[in-house]
């Protein structure tokens, strides 16, 4: 039996996570972390009087209470390392979707995880199209090496660039040339250009209305290639929470992006 805490559980994702939870025979949620007040909540969404979840704002206590052995967490980038470390502390394993995660902090995951038991899966998508889109420009950077990205978010999102933009640039950068020959180019307003990552310019839109989108473009001698993934709802990246959850007893000690734990 997965017994699980979901931190960030009043937010957007958490809620959702929660219900999936709540649809699984071998799962069974036994805290629910948040700084905003969660207790009304989680008994409506479960539909049911839940006394056996641990309700609470702190994480360490909750640990302290429950016999947990899933830490899933969806809080935001301000925060997440700090309950990485204290699932770390604990060692239990983690599913982490809050994204924000730099290359530094990975590195400090995987000290914290060396010689413990606990696995970690951390994921800036679980959407299966958006892992499939990231694939598919990885392929393109082979042939079409002018590429920038545009990522189009809900405008309650705090982090800019998204995970999933970072993790793009990332696997494009794997097989892109590295000579671009761009031109001298003058910013006349500052970040119009967008940021860069791994040389690759992203641009960040966040508008009410979106939810989570991204443009990949690729530019070539006459031509262009768009690939484009969107996520029209939060219940787009449930399969891939729920099966993060599941590959934990498969793999071992600290794996960054579900591409890493699917056959592709
Ligand atoms: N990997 C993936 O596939 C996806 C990742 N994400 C990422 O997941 C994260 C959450 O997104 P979303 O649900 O939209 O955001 P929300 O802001 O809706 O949810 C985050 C929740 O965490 C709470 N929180 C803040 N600080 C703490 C803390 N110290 N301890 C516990 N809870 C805390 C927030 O409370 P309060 O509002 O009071 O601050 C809020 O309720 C983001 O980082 C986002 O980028 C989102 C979608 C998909
Ligand atoms: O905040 C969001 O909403 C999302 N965040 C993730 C990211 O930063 O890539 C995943 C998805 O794009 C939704």
């Amino acid at each position: 039996m997965k017994k699980i805490i979901v931190t960030g559980a009043n937010g957007k994702m958490g809620q959702e996570v929660i219900r999936m939870i709540s649809e699984q025979e071998d799962f069974e949620l036994v805290g629910a972390v948040d700084v905003s007040n969660v207790g009304d909540d989680i008994h409506q969404l479960l539909g049911i009087d839940a006394p056996a979840v641990e309700i609470s704002d702190d994480l360490a206590l909750t640990l302290e209470k429950t016999d947990a052995n899933v830490l899933v967490d969806f809080t935001n980038v301000t925060v997440v390392m700090d309950n990485v470390k204290v699932a770390m502390e604990k060692e239990i394993d983690v599913v982490v979707g809050a994204t924000g995660i730099t290359e530094v902090d990975l590195d400090r995951i995987k000290e914290m995880n060396q010689g413990a038991t606990n696995k970690v899966i951390i994921a800036p998508n679980f959407a299966i199209g958006a892992i499939l889109m990231m694939q598919f420009a990885k392929q393109a950077a082979k042939f079409m090496d002018h590429v920038e990205i545009i990522e189009l978010h809900h405008d309650r999102k705090i982090d800019a660039p998204s995970g999933t933009a970072i993790k793009t640039a990332e696997l494009i950068g794997e097989n892109l040339s590295k000579d671009k020959n761009e031109i001298e180019q003058i910013e006349k307003i500052s970040g119009a250009r967008g940021g860069e990552h791994d040389n690759i310019h992203i641009h960040s839109v966040r508008l009410p209305g979106l939810v989570a989108h991204q443009e990949v473009i690729f530019g070539g001698l006459g031509q262009t290639l768009t690939i484009r993934h969107d996520s029209i709802n939060r219940k787009s990246f449930m399969p891939g929470v729920e099966l993060a959850i599941r590959k934990l007893e498969e793999i071992e000690g600290v794996v960054y992006g579900l591409d890493n734990v699917i056959d592709l």
